[in-house]
């Protein structure tokens, strides 16, 4: 099966950067565009949660500054793979990581890799905004001030509420609790938290999904944003929301399996596979 059989195809924004190429390699998913340089490469990823095996030989490759969504049906894996970015599984007892996952080029599961540290470079937003009882000011600060970065606190409190679109909105209530806040406003100020140490990459496990159309919306506007500084990748079950926000899109079906990666456009509109176009349609899942 060659990498873009199909016929005409359309660009995405994504495209200018990568070129198309057969998967090098046997178990590739089908799609997966060569990527120049990639951030995260994850090659023959298992991941057991006890003696139930949760991900199935993960190959993929996330591509710098981009939004890469990952989709499929309830249960088969999303997050599992999102968590075993940043070593989040290590905190799961009964999760056991087999395989290589590399940022730009080092295992993170490497013994001289301090997963604290890691999550420095790797952020995550969960789905439902968890912002600590804290002032607005010190949810943001907090993570400043843990790795001692307590030159102008201010200063990088304000750049990370501005990056996440919430600065307007709280500039004059900074000592204000954040959990006073509403849903999506929690979650933005989540995202500054996430973004204040100047991480790499985010990792977001369906950051709207608890959050109403308007809330929804502004995430969704903030995440495309995001992308121009940080590499985001993005877990959700809405399939209009990575249409509309993500460059690349990983297909995990039931099982645990990656089963085709591809510039988004491809994906939604001309997969490779028959069961992906199953589940983009609405026949399954
Ligand atoms: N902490 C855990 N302990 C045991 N099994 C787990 C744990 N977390 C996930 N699993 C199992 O691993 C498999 C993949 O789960 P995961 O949450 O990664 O899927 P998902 O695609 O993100 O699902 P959803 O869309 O429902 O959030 C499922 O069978 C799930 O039951």
């Amino acid at each position: 099966m060659t990498a873009n059989a199909g016929g005409p195809r359309t660009v995405s924004k994504a495209e200018t950067d990568d070129h198309r190429s057969e998967p090098t390699e046997d178990d590739a998913p089908l799609g997966s565009p060569r990527v120049a340089d990639p951030v995260i490469k994850s090659r023959d990823l298992d991941v057991y949660y006890g003696d139930e095996q949760a991900l199935h030989g993960i190959q993929m490759e996330i591509p710098e500054r981009k939004v890469t969504a990952l989709i499929g049906p309830s249960g088969c894996g999303k997050s599992t793979f999102l968590r075993s970015i940043n070593r989040m599984n290590d905190l799961i007892d009964i999760a056991r990581v087999e395989g290589d996952l590399r940022f730009h080029g080092k295992n993170v599961y490497d013994e001289d890799v301090d997963p604290v540290a890691l999550r420095r470079k790797i952020g995550m937003v969960f789905q439902k905004p968890n912002p600590f009882p804290k002032s607005i000011y010190d949810n943001v600060a907090y993570g400043l001030r843990v790795q001692g970065k307590d030159d102008d606190v201010d200063e990088q409190v304000h750049t990370a509420l501005e990056r996440a679109a919430l600065l307007d909105e709280v500039e004059d209530q900074l000592d204000s609790s954040g959990l006073d806040l509403s849903g999506g406003q929690q979650q933005r100020l989540c995202i500054a938290r996430a973004i204040a140490p100047d991480p790499e990459v985010i990792l977001m496990d369906e950051p709207a999904s608890a959050l109403d159309p308007v809330a929804t919306s502004k995430i969704e506007d903030l995440v495309e944003e995001l992308a121009e500084e940080y590499t985001v990748v993005i877990v959700t079950h809405n399939m209009q929301q990575a249409a509309r926000i993500s460059d690349k899109t990983a297909v995990f079906l039931t099982g645990g399996h990656l089963v085709e990666f591809d510039d988004t456009n491809k994906i939604f509109e001309n997969p490779e596979s028959e069961r992906v176009e199953d589940y983009i349609t609405g026949k399954f899942g």
